[in-house]
């Protein structure tokens, strides 16, 4: 059977989702309530930065095998399989996730049902959330032939489409054999492709889902409290990491210490997770969250620290310049960024802030206005005291310091993602400060 597929949210997820959907083979409508946002992507136009995206999206929106709309009617309508895709941020103030837009999706599409269908949650929650939206869709349209299934999305940015058309397992949190047979349908040709199959029951899906991104962030954390270990021991993390990632129990991936995790979706799930731990009683779990978080954050001061000591402790009249504003490489995603949050403290402590990303420049300048941004790596670091690398973009990596020291006012560099060639930039006279291997 083939289905018709909508996507309810058509973010960062949601517009990658419905465009590998329709790369499977469906027809495809994207649903969201932002009106710039659908007429962008009806054009062809990703409204972010996504390698690969945009010329997936463009194929499809020009072959009509993929539409987007604002209209909740046209997807009851046209649906037989809907994905929630909608954001489930940090509420204001506090560590739970807001779940007012899932909810929304639920209250305006299931009363417009009219016809059998399963609606297929992706979108990042707190266990206990598929039972509780189950409930309310019998409320909504009690006994209509419409079922809820969870399925984690588990794909990362700057790799979304490889990601989701070839993911390293699917999960399908189901409550009959009806859902698993329509999700292993829809899902066929992954499956086929050798992605293998969790079918599990709702909370345990869910908590795949935060599970693995607590683990990943555990992982970081730990490394970035070996790297506070080699500054007083003399150590190296890097090697110390290489050393460690041998062992296949522990593997290399995730053992980059440096500035700590950002991003939409590490830091807001782990704290999501913490406060459902807490709603729930479960203290270990807590516990550990609680310091995987601390560790985290304390990152963030540890490069204005080291980069007041490579100042002499003097920040007023001085040049910084920052490479790197988005969360991580390859895009253009400033949610949670450790690099502008190190940028916003060192502007704060009234040193000048010059901000260069290749792709995140107007992101940031919208959040954080007030940053003096650069057009160009050299324009950034023009009269610097001191470069901060921030973020690991392959341009960055490639710099020649010989290069750039010719326009710095001095040759410092913070590398906060150790991943610069130690060796080359002190041949080229700069001094060079790792974090957690100085
Ligand atoms: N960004 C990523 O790579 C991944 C995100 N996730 C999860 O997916 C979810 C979405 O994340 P992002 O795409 O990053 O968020 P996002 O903020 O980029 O996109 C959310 C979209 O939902 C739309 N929206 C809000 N209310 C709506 C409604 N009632 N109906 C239709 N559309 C509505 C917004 O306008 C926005 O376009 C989150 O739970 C996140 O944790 C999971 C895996 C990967
Ligand atoms: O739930 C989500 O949205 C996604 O969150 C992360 O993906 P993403 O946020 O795109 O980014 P990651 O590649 O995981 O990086 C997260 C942060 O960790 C940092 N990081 C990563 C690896 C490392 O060794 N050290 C380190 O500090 C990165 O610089 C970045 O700030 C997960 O990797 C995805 O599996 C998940 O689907």
């Amino acid at each position: 059977m083939t289905y018709r597929i909508t996507v309810l949210g058509t973010g960062y997820l949601g517009a990658t989702h419905a465009a590998c959907m329709a790369e499977l083979g469906y027809e495809v409508l994207g649903v969201d309530v932002d009106h710039a946002k659908v007429t962008a992507l009806s054009e062809g136009h990703v409204p972010f930065f996504e390698p690969e995206l945009e010329p997936l999206l463009r194929k499809h929106v020009e072959s009509g095998r993929l539409r987007f709309t604002t209209s909740y009617e046209e997807a009851a309508e046209f649906g037989d399989v809907h994905f929630i895709c909608v954001g489930t941020p940090q509420r204001d103030g506090e560590y739970a996730a807001d779940m007012s837009y899932i909810d929304a999706t639920i209250e305006s599409l299931v009363p417009k049902l009219t016809r059998p269908a399963l609606i297929v949650g992706k979108s990042t929650v707190p266990v206990g959330t598929a039972s509780r939206l189950a409930a309310r869709i019998a409320e909504l349209a009690p006994g209509a032939s419409i079922e809820l299934a969870w399925s984690p999305e588990f794909t990362r940015e700057g790799l979304a489409v490889e990601d989701t058309l070839r993911p390293n397992r699917v999960v399908f949190g189901v409550t009959s054999t009806h859902a698993e047979k329509v999700l292993r349908e829809v899902f066929a040709p992954v499956i086929d492709a050798g992605s293998p199959v969790v079918i599990a029951d709702y909370a345990t899906a869910e908590l795949v889902k935060v599970g693995a991104n607590s683990f990943l962030a555990t992982k970081i954390s730990y490394i970035n409290a070996m790297a506070e270990l080699c500054d007083v021991s003399g150590a190296d993390v890097t090697l110390l990491a290489d050393a460690l990632g041998y062992d296949e129990r522990i593997g290399r991936q995730f053992l980059n210490a440096g500035l700590g995790y950002g991003g939409g979706c590490l830091p807001k799930d782990l704290r999501a997770f913490m406060a459902r731990a807490g709603e729930l009683g479960a203290e270990e779990t807590l516990t550990l969250l609680r310091e995987v978080d601390a560790i985290n954050l304390r990152r963030r001061q540890k490069v204005v620290d080291v980069t007041a000591d490579v100042l002499g402790n003097q920040w007023v009249g001085k040049r910084v310049a920052v490479l790197g504003a988005a969360f991580k490489p390859n895009t253009d995603d400033i949610r949670d960024s450790p690099a502008l949050n190190v940028a916003g403290r060192i502007h704060l402590h009234g040193a000048m802030v010059s901000v260069y990303d290749p792709k995140a420049n107007d992101n940031a300048r919208r959040s954080f206005p007030t940053l003096r941004y650069a057009e160009s790596v050299m324009d950034a670091c023009r009269g610097a005291h001191v470069v901060l690398h921030l973020t690991a973009w392959q341009e960055f990596r490639e710099l020649d310091p010989a290069v750039l020291g010719e326009v710095v006012a001095e040759r410092n560099v913070v590398d906060g993602q150790n991943c610069l060639d130690r060796p080359t930039w002190r041949a080229a006279g700069w001094t060079y400060r790792g974090l957690g291997r100085s």
